[in-house]
């Protein structure tokens, strides 16, 4: 189940912003996933006019396992950030609906859950007639995109100025800045715009929404939690060229299951509904994946802990997670990974069979590693 900490905020808690239509259930959602920092979910359009931010623990069975032979005094596992961000009306790119507020909220963010109605109730406030899953996502996107068409267009006049410097640094960032434009005009978003290295670089400085990866929830009925429905079958063809993973859940049955403190209760409610786990779980992985993060590992008598980090980092960054004197003073890393840590049981009986590796500063990390940092200050 998640739990939400203090409000810790060190710089690897990314965050992944829940975003959508008014009504859609984001804030049902947000209390899905958090158990203190509690969002107001009502039937009122912009209940949630602060951001709200909590931390959610990231399940991993790995964690688990590994615990299961250590047996620790605690179990440590990582964790996202999930903010709460409210509905976005059209014409928010124009200021609409307090729209430039939400906007700046998302651009803030690292990652965006895309919550879409899919479900029908009458009692549920709904500005857009009918219930249309990818009508509703094209709004949402279309402003998206103006907004970053704004922000395009003002780099872009800035640096056509300077084309007459000669300067290949500037034409090349004119021609990237071109790019963008193009396609932000055509209706398209710029993750779907492959871009080089030098590209990326060249508009970093916009923070553009549309570059941001995304996830879709389509937030279903009851009875098509396991199923999925009309609604959702309509959002995942609509997606499916944007190659982005799309979650069918009910946000209602989720909030309910996270507000039971009993586990006995859960597992009952869960039984009823014919759930193995919460969709929840399944949402906090993806979104993990989608933040581009790896995990590693520390397995200690008092403390078995996952570790987050970016793929491709070497073992002193990696160590930084835990203390930026591990980075300072590192020595080497003692590695065995999660794979040989589980057939052989344990450190000693790995170590025993060959499987602990010593890697040094250029070691990069792979996700799964049981990791030990050796380090002098
Ligand atoms: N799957 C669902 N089925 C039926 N009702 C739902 C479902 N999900 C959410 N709701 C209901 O929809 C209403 C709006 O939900 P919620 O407050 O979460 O929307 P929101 O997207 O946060 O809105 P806002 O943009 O105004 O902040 C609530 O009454 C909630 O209980
Ligand atoms: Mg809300």
């Amino acid at each position: 189940m998640p739990n939400i900490a203090a409000s810790k905020k060190d710089f690897m808690a990314l965050q992944a912003g829940i975003v959508g239509l008014p009504n859609v259930g984001k804030s049902t959602l947000f209390n899905a996933v958090s158990n203190s920092a509690k969002a107001q979910a009502s039937n009122y359009r912009f209940c949630t006019i602060e951001p709200n931010t909590g931390l959610v623990d990231v399940p991993d069975e790995r964690l688990d396992k590994l615990a299961g032979f250590v047996k620790p005094e605690r179990i440590v596992p990582t964790q996202v950030a999930i903010v709460d961000i409210a509905g976005l009306v059209r014409g928010a790119s124009k200021g609409e609906g307090l729209g430039n507020k939400f906007l700046a909220n998302i651009r803030e963010v690292d990652a965006i859950i895309h919550v879409i109605r899919c479900f029908e109730d009458e009692n549920i406030l709904r500005d857009e007639g009918p219930i249309n899953p990818v009508g509703d996502k094209e709004i949402i996107d279309t402003e998206l995109q103006l907004k970053d068409l704004e922000s395009v267009e003002k780099k872009f006049s800035r640096v056509e100025k300077m084309l007459k410097t000669g300067d290949p640094k500037i034409k090349a960032e004119y021609e990237t800045l071109k790019r963008c434009k193009d396609h932000l005009e055509q209706g398209k978003s710029i993750r779907e715009l492959s871009l080089s290295k030098e590209e990326r670089t060249a508009i970093a400085d916009l923070f553009l929404l549309t570059e941001k990866s995304v996830l879709y929830v389509a937030n279903v009925d009851e009875a098509s939690m396991h199923t999925g429905n009309k609604f959702s079958e309509a959002l995942k063809a609509a997606v499916a060229g944007e190659n982005a993973q799309v979650i069918v859940m009910n946000n209602s049955i989720e909030a309910q299951i996270s507000e039971m403190e009993d586990p006995a209760d859960r597992e009952l409610f869960m039984e009823e509904y014919k759930m193995t786990e919460p969709a929840l779980s399944k949402l906090i992985r993806s979104v993990y994946k989608l933040l581009d993060l790896a995990t590693y590992f520390t397995a200690g008598v008092q403390e078995v802990r996952a570790w987050t980090i970016h793929e491709g980092w070497k073992a002193p960054q990696a160590a930084s997670v835990i203390h930026t004197d591990f980075e300072k003073g590192f020595i080497k890393a003692e590695v065995i990974a999660y794979k040989d840590f589980i057939q052989y049981g344990s450190e000693a009986a790995a170590r025993d069979a060959g499987k602990l590796r010593i890697e040094g500063k250029d070691y990069v990390v792979k996700d799964g590693d049981v990791m030990h940092f050796r380090f002098n200050v």
